[in-house]
C-alpha cells in the first residue's frame, strides 16, 4: 500500500472537518425550518461565542441590543433564526408576543423548558422558582405566591422611605443645593440591596457601612454585598480557583460560608417562631417559611429550597431594579418638562412633607409611567431562553398587515429565545419605539400584562409589584426634592452625553452604562 504523506493526511482531515461543519449547518437550517436569519460560527449565548466581542462575524451577547432597530427588519420577519456551523445549538429568536406566549408561559403541559445550561447559574443556593420547570415550578410558585402580598408591599414602601432618608443624611445631601453623582448606580444598587435585605431576607440593613462584629465575624449585610458582587465568579470558577490565595477570593469564600450557615440557622429560628405561635414578620422570608409550614409531603419545600428562593429574590430583584432606576433617572435628566409634570403629581399626592404609602402608590401614574418606559427601553430580563423538551410546533403570525399565521415544526432540543429587546422595540406594539415616551403608559392599569418587560402569563415576574412599589416610592421622595440633569464632561453636549451614557451593559441582565447626573434642589 502506498504511504500517505503528512500533507495528504492533513488535507483529508481538513476535508472531513469542513464536511462535518457543512452537515451541522444543513441540519441546523432544517431544525429551524429554514427561517431566514444569521449563519454564524458560534451560538451567541454559549461559550465561546458569548465571550467573544460582537463583530460582523460573531453576534456575541450584545447583538440583540446593537441590532435592535435592524435585526428583524433586515430579515423581514419577527422570528429569525441563528444557526451556528462551528459550535452550539441552533435557535430561533422571536420579537413576537404570540410566539413568546407559546414558549414562556410554562405550566406542566408545556413543551418548552429552561435549558439546564441557562438555569445552572441560578442554582448556586438551591433549587428555586426561577430555575424550576413543570411540576417543580408549580410546587415552588405555590409556596412563593403567598409571600408576595400587600403586607410585604407595605413593608417595601416604609423601608424604602426610611432608606431614602438615611441616604440623604449619610451621603450629606441635607442643606446642599447641588449634588453631583458621577455614577448613579452607586446609589441605586445600594437602595435595591438594602430594600431586598430588609424586605426579602428580613435583616435590618443600614445605609452606613457595617463594621466588623466584635467576634471578628463578617456582618450579614457585608456578606450579602460580597456574595452579590462575586456571583459571576461563583458560577464560573472551578473548585480549585477557590483555593487561590487572593484576598477577594478568600473574602468571597468566607462570605458564602458564613451566609450559608446563617441562612440555615434563620430557617430554623423562623420555623420555631411560627410553630410557637409567634407573630408573623412582614418580610418575604418569614412569610415563605410560614406558607411552607402549611404544606405537607411532596408539596413542602426543603430547607435548601427555601434558602434557594430567598437568594433568588436577591439575584432576580437587585440588579434589575437598580439598573432600571438608573435608566429612569438617565432619561428624566434629558426631559426636564416631564420631570416638572412628575413633580406636580408627587406634590398633589403627598404634599410637600408626606411620605408615599401603599395606598397612594397607584396615584403616582406619571412616576410609574417613567419607570415602565425606562424599563421598556432597557428591559433588564433581556433574553428568555427556552428549549423544546419534545418535538412540537410553533404557530407564527404573518407579518403586520397580513392576515393569518403559519405553523412550523420544532424538533426536540431546539432553542426558542424570546428577545425582550426585540419585543420592546417592535413597532407592532410600540410606535416610535426608540423614543422615550412615558405617556404611552398613561391609562394602562398598573397590573396590566401590557408591561411585557416583566414577562407574560403564569411565569410573569413574581417580584413586579415589589420592584414598582420600591421604585415609585424612592423616585417620588427623590424627585420631589431634586431636579436631575445630565452631568456633562467638559465641552460635552447633551446629545453626546446621551450617546455615551444611554448604552447597554450586558451580562446576566441588561443594564444601562454608568449614568452621571447632577441633582439640583428644587426652589434653590
Ligand atoms: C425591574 C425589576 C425586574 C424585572 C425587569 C424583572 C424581570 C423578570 C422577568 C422578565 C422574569 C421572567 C424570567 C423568565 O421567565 O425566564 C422574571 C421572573 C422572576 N422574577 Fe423578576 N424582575 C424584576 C424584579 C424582581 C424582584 C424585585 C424580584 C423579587 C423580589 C423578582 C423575582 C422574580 C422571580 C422569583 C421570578 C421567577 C418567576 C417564575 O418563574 O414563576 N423579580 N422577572
Amino acid at each position: 500500500m502506498p504511504e500517505l504523506s503528512t500533507s495528504t493526511v492533513v488535507l483529508a482531515l481538513f476535508g472531513v472537518f469542513v464536511i462535518s461543519r457543512v452537515v451541522k449547518l444543513v441540519n441546523g437550517l432544517k431544525a429551524v425550518s429554514y427561517l431566514p436569519g444569521r449563519r454564524v460560527p458560534f451560538q451567541p449565548l454559549a461559550l465561546p461565542g458569548a465571550a467573544l466581542p460582537t463583530t460582523w462575524w460573531n453576534p456575541g451577547l450584545k447583538f440583540p441590543w446593537l441590532d435592535r432597530f435592524t435585526f428583524y427588519k433586515r430579515f423581514g420577519s419577527e422570528n429569525v433564526s441563528v444557526v451556528p456551523f462551528m459550535f452550539g445549538v441552533p435557535g430561533i429568536y422571536t420579537s413576537n408576543l404570540d410566539v413568546a406566549r407559546q414558549v414562556i408561559t410554562g405550566g406542566h403541559k408545556s413543551s418548552f423548558i429552561k435549558p439546564e445550561s441557562a438555569s445552572q447559574a441560578l442554582l448556586v443556593w438551591g433549587m428555586n422558582l426561577v430555575a424550576a420547570d413543570n411540576e417543580m415550578w408549580r410546587k415552588h410558585r405555590r409556596v412563593m405566591g403567598p409571600a408576595f402580598n400587600n403586607k410585604l408591599y407595605e413593608f417595601v414602601c416604609t423601608e424604602t422611605n426610611k432608606i431614602y432618608c438615611d441616604m440623604v443624611e449619610i451621603e450629606g445631601w441635607a442643606g446642599k443645593t447641588v449634588m453631583e453623582v458621577p455614577v448613579i448606580q452607586k446609589l441605586t444598587f445600594k437602595v435595591a440591596l438594602l430594600v431586598i435585605g430588609s424586605c426579602a431576607f428580613g435583616f435590618p440593613f443600614t445605609w452606613s457601612e457595617p463594621g466588623i462584629a466584635p467576634d471578628g465575624s463578617m456582618p450579614v449585610q457585608e456578606a450579602i454585598r460580597i456574595v452579590t458582587e462575586t456571583h459571576m465568579f461563583k458560577i464560573a470558577a472551578p473548585k480549585w480557583a477557590w483555593k487561590l490565595p487572593i484576598k477577594w477570593i478568600q473574602e468571597s469564600k468566607r462570605a458564602h460560608e458564613q451566609l450559608a450557615a446563617f441562612m440555615r440557622a434563620q430557617v430554623n429560628n423562623r420555623k420555631a417562631e411560627i410553630n410557637d405561635g409567634g407573630s408573623l414578620a412582614s418580610n418575604a422570608f418569614s412569610m415563605l417559611v410560614q406558607a411552607n409550614e402549611l404544606e405537607s409531603g411532596k408539596l413542602r419545600l426543603s430547607d435548601e429550597e427555601l434558602i434557594g428562593n430567598v437568594f433568588i429574590m436577591l439575584f432576580a430583584g437587585h440588579e434589575t431594579t437598580a439598573h432600571t432606576l438608573a435608566a429612569t433617572l438617565g432619561f428624566l435628566s434629558l426631559h426636564p418638562e416631564f420631570q416638572d409634570e412628575i413633580y406636580e403629581e408627587i406634590v398633589s399626592v403627598i404634599g410637600d412633607k408626606g411620605e408615599p404609602t401603599l395606598e397612594n402608590y397607584p396615584m403616582f401614574k406619571k412616576v410609574l409611567a417613567a419607570f415602565y418606559e425606562a424599563l421598556r427601553m432597557f428591559p433588564a430580563g433581556h433574553i428568555l431562553i427556552r428549549e423544546a423538551q419534545e418535538d412540537t410546533v410553533l404557530t407564527i403570525p404573518n407579518p403586520v398587515g397580513e392576515e393569518g399565521s403559519k405553523t412550523i415544526p420544532i424538533p426536540k432540543g431546539l432553542h426558542v429565545n424570546v428577545d425582550m429587546i426585540g419585543v420592546q422595540y417592535n413597532p407592532r406594539y410600540f410606535d416610535e419605539p426608540e423614543k422615550f415616551k412615558p405617556e404611552r403608559w398613561y391609562g394602562v392599569a398598573p397590573e396590566s400584562e401590557g408591561f411585557t418587560a416583566f414577562s407574560v402569563g403564569p411565569r410573569m415576574c413574581i417580584g413586579r409589584k415589589f420592584a414598582t412599589v420600591e421604585s415609585v416610592t424612592w423616585l417620588a421622595m427623590l424627585l420631589r426634592e431634586w431636579r436631575t440633569e445630565p452631568l456633562l464632561r467638559e465641552g460635552e453636549t447633551v446629545e453626546a452625553w446621551r450617546a455615551r451614557v444611554l448604552d447597554a451593559t450586558m451580562v446576566l441582565t441588561l443594564g444601562v452604562s454608568d449614568v452621571p447626573v447632577r441633582f439640583v434642589r428644587r426652589g434653590a
